[in-house]
């Protein structure tokens, strides 16, 4: 192969594959595995880019990228529909109240979806492959909650009242929110999984023990414990804090952990108070809660 043919494959296929030690952008590292190269830049014909391996490789990269994101959205849905599934199910055989069922599906389902992000590749638009997920049980909720198809299983399981048009409110706003961060914070910020951590196991443990153990109502507002408010705080700290460990061992954040509890801890109390406000009737919990985690998290993490 001569000395132009080679430079011309070089600068024609447009990535640069670091195999020998991992990448640090900021504060997280991409792994930098066999099986996970840093494929920041997944289009040959990316302008500006070196590539330092002969093309067949970079297109076998892209092509593993490509098949490795299919399959875990594909996985990934599957899981949504059995989880859903799974508690219908529950919820028929009277193993569980309907109200616990759709509390438990609120809980596991983001944190899962979130658990699952490592599956997907490091290519640019794996964060999308993931989207698509939540994108699809949106679609599904829009469809379900005009009642233009009738699946009693799913208004069971995430419904209060087995109202159709309930899955147009909180369930409807609880997948955007999924979407969003994963489109937004994906693995590159702790912004998007400490503000799940509040959104799903927060406010659903708020909720749980807050309706079995909440006597004492918080003086502002009677709707809400102090027990509620003290268990969001506490399952949504232990929660953020165990997927900000989790993402860390991955090697997608290095993080100080001494400051790191203390942020995670304000955010958590930023999402209690606001959660614990007499405002649902203007704003739903799955809007106010996110929303506020985020800016909590994006002001003390800066990132
Ligand atoms: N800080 C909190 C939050 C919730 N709860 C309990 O959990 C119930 C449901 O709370 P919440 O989820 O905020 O109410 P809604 O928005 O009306 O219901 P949902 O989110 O389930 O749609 C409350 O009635 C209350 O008994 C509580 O005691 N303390
Ligand atoms: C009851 C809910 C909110 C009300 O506060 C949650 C509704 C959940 C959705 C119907 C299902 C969402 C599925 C997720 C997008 C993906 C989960 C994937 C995982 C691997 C199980």
């Amino acid at each position: 192969m001569t000395t132009a043919t080679t430079t011309l494959l070089s600068s024609s296929c447009s990535f640069a594959l670091l195999r020998s030690r991992p990448t640090i952008i900021r504060r997280y590292v991409i792994p930098t595995t066999t099986h996970d190269h840093p494929l920041r830049f997944s289009s040959p014909n990316r302008p500006g880019l070196v590539c330092r391996e002969p093309y067949y490789k970079c297109r076998a990269a892209i092509t593993g990228d490509l098949l490795r994101d299919v399959g875990a959205t594909a996985a990934v849905l599957v899981g949504a529909y059995g989880l859903v599934r799974s508690f219908d199910s529950l919820t028929k055989r009277n193993i569980i109240q309907q109200s616990l069922s759709r509390k438990l599906v609120h809980i596991m389902s983001g944190l899962l979806f979130v658990v699952s992000w490592p599956i997907f590749s490091t290519s640019m638009e794996a964060r999308y492959f993931a989207s698509f997920v939540p994108l699809v049980n949106c679609v599904r909720l829009i469809v379900h909650g005009l009642s233009l198809v009738k699946d009693e299983g799913l208004i069971k399981s995430v419904t209060r009242e087995g109202k159709p048009e309930e899955l147009l409110k909180g369930p409807l706003y609880y997948v955007l929110m999924l979407m969003l961060c994963a489109v937004v914070f994906w693995r590159e910020s702790p912004i998007g999984v400490v503000s799940l951590g509040m959104m799903c196991a927060g406010d659903g443990f708020a909720d749980i023990i807050g309706r079995r153990f909440g006597s004492m109502k918080i003086f502002y507002n009677p709707k809400k414990s102090w027990a509620g408010s003290i268990s969001m705080f506490i399952s949504g700290f232990l929660i953020s804090s165990g997927m900000l460990y989790y993402y860390s061992v991955l090697g997608y954040f290095e993080l100080d952990w001494v400051s790191t509890m203390g942020r995670v801890a304000l955010v958590c109390l930023v999402a209690t108070v606001v959660e614990s406000l007499p405002t649902t009737h203007l704003i739903d919990d799955n809007i106010s809660v996110p929303l506020s985690s985020m800016l909590a998290a994006y002001l003390s993490f800066g990132y």
